[in-house]
């Protein structure tokens, strides 16, 4: 399964490549299948967001591609490596629900962390952060503590934290899930700017259908027990969208097809139960 984020765009070497993906987890009450049989190419420079019910296994697909969990069969390559050679080489930027920002530094000396981690010189790492600051619109937060800002501003610095080694691949699992809804779609604004400034590869885990339209170059929805690919769905949209996008005759054909997509995995999950 290939995604681009354009159906006529050029081969290219895929950002991520899955093969024959599977993962099984040993429990107390016996084997999970999480993963099976996944295979999955990902272009560079593509939104792609993992959507279905809950325990189909995009958490863990996110963190196999992450090199946070070993794949139990299969292959994972992101721009050629092996995920844990990627890893290695600062290929991934990571975002999760809750920012996991640390108090007792300022928001700039949070978004330096990775870099400090890295041994960059402590002007480098300084003029990044402060870049990072602007590329999220915190500039004027600087010296602030995390604790000190909204839920939706934390997650913006957790975002400048995870760009300021400028990864090529962001993954973010339910970043703005914790998020009320006004802020979540201002959340979702400030992140398609920042996809749209940057042109990182994203993989981003959502239970949000309409989320999902607005922000995705492609959607993979998922199907649980065990978790496999259902269906991938180019988002026929232009690639700049902004509040506009979201009322468009477009976008609700393109919502729609989601929502579909998504039901009918659940209605298939539901009778097989
Ligand atoms: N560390 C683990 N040990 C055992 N089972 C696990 C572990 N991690 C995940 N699982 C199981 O694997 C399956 C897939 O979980 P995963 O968290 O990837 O699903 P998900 O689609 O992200 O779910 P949700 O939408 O609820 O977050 C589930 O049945 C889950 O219980």
């Amino acid at each position: 399964m290939t995604i681009t984020d354009r159906a006529d765009a050029p081969t290219q070497a895929p950002a991520i490549s899955l093969r024959g993906v599977s993962k099984t987890f040993d429990t107390a009450s016996g084997p999970v299948h999480a993963l099976q049989d996944i295979d999955l190419d990902i272009q560079p420079g593509s939104f792609v967001s993992l959507i279905g019910p809950s325990g189909c296994g995009k958490s863990t697909l996110l963190r196999v591609i992450g090199d946070l969990i070993d794949p139990s069969e299969g292959v994972v390559e992101v721009h050629g490596k092996s995920a844990s050679a990627a890893r290695k080489a600062r290929d991934y930027g990571m975002v999760f629900q809750q920012a996991g920002l640390m108090d007792w530094r300022t928001v700039r000396r949070n978004i330096e962390l990775p870099l400090q981690v890295q041994n960059v010189g402590r002007e480098e790492r300084r003029a990044k952060a402060r870049e990072m600051l602007q590329l999220v619109k915190l500039e004027q937060f600087e010296h602030h503590r995390p604790r000190q800002l909204s839920g939706g501003m934390q997650q913006r610095v957790a975002i400048a934290r995870a760009l300021s080694f400028q990864p090529r691949v962001l993954l973010m699992d339910e970043p703005l899930g914790a998020l009320d809804e006004m802020t979540r779609e201002h959340m979702q604004r400030h992140l398609l700017g920042i996809y749209q400034e940057t042109g990182t590869t994203v993989v981003f885990v959502t239970h949000s259908v309409s989320e999902a339209a607005f922000l995705s170059t492609d959607v993979i929805v998922m199907s649980p027990r065990p978790g496999r690919i259902a269906e991938r769905l180019h988002i026929d949209l232009p690639r700049y969208r902004n509040d506009e996008t979201r009322v468009s005759e477009q976008y609700f054909a393109e919502e729609a097809k989601v929502r579909e997509a998504l039901h009918s995995v659940l209605d298939e999950s539901r009778s097989a139960a």
